[in-house]
């Protein structure tokens, strides 16, 4: 039985970055049995990651820490996307103040939750290229859904993932397979992630993979909270730091690096081509 208890009602959901809505874009609900939050990103159409997603990420994953949940899920509402990753249009012709606030938002929302002292683990129900791919490699384990794909593309749209988005990547897959898959931009199937690694298990659907996630987070059940989160945290503390010594110049470096001509032009063929692709269907 779940009592249902949404404890991140949120604001602001933006589909144009000028226009704010009063909808919710993230919900926590922590199940009554288990202890175990599930966090659902609900911004269609696609999870785009824009600042408001964003924020309301990182003070649902702050929520969570604070009310003793037992483990955190991170899922979504829609039946065929996790998430697209960054909202492009946050870094396409961008707005100087926003996109700072957006890089920054982006870094503390990592933070939270690579750095987190609760289990974590992705029920990935849907595509999740780059942005994406980030969060659910940020978890402690993975369950997906078929006929999906998750990866980090972003060679393929012409930008260069920041050295913290391989780190996530790198947490979970050897050297040799990361490197390969970055420099490619290789995006996998559900099966070829499982086969190389990049998610423990799969699922027939989000219910059955929610379930899992809350086996894996129930593996827990018998170990010290605080031995746990303290180990984890040390495994992961090398990885937290460099971003966090790094901060201002990984944000100067970012708004260098996409307010170049070549990378807006590029930016901007990707997203024409996502347009012409969505009206063709
Ligand atoms: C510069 C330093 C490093 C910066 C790091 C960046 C990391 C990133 O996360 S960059 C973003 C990378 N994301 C992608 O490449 C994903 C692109 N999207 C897709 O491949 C597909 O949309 C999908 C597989 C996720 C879903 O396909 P589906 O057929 O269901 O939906 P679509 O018809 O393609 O899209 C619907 C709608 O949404 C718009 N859209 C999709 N993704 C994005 C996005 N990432 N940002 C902004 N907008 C996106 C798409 O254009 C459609 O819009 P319209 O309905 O208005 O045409």
């Amino acid at each position: 039985m779940m009592r249902s208890k949404v404890l991140s009602l949120v604001a602001r959901a933006a589909s144009n970055r000028m226009m704010s809505t009063a909808t919710k874009l993230t919900t926590v609900e922590v199940n009554d049995k288990t202890g175990i939050a599930t966090l659902t990103m609900n911004r269609p159409p696609v999870n785009g990651l824009n600042l408001e997603l964003l924020q309301d990420l990182k003070s649902s994953i702050d929520e969570v820490e604070g009310n003793k949940s037992r483990g955190l899920i991170l899922t979504s509402s829609s039946s065929t996307i996790f998430s697209a990753g960054l909202d492009i249009l946050e870094m396409y012709k961008p707005d100087k103040d926003r996109i700072r606030a957006f890089w920054t938002q982006l870094q503390e929302t990592w933070l939270a939750l690579y750095g987190s002292s609760v289990p974590t683990a992705a029920a990935i129900n849907g595509h999740s290229p780059a942005g994406g791919c980030l969060l659910a490699t940020s978890c402690e384990y993975r369950v997906m859904v078929p006929n999906f794909t998750i990866g980090l593309n972003e060679t393929q749209l012409g930008i260069v993932a920041p050295k913290w988005f391989m780190a996530s990547f790198l947490s979970v897959l050897p050297q040799r397979e990361a490197e390969r898959a970055l420099n490619q931009g290789r995006m996998f199937t559900t099966e070829e992630a499982l086969k190389v690694g990049l998610i423990d298990e799969t699922a027939n659907s989000k219910e059955e993979a929610i379930e899992k996630c809350v086996a894996f987070i129930g593996t827990f059940a018998k170990v010290n909270p605080l031995a746990r989160s303290l180990t984890k945290q040390q495994f992961r503390a090398a990885d937290l730091q460099q971003l966090q010594n790094e901060r201002q110049q990984d944000l100067e470096k970012f708004l260098f690096f996409v307010n170049q001509p070549a990378v807006q032009k590029g930016l901007g063929i990707y997203l024409e081509g996502l347009k012409k692709k969505a009206k063709k269907q």
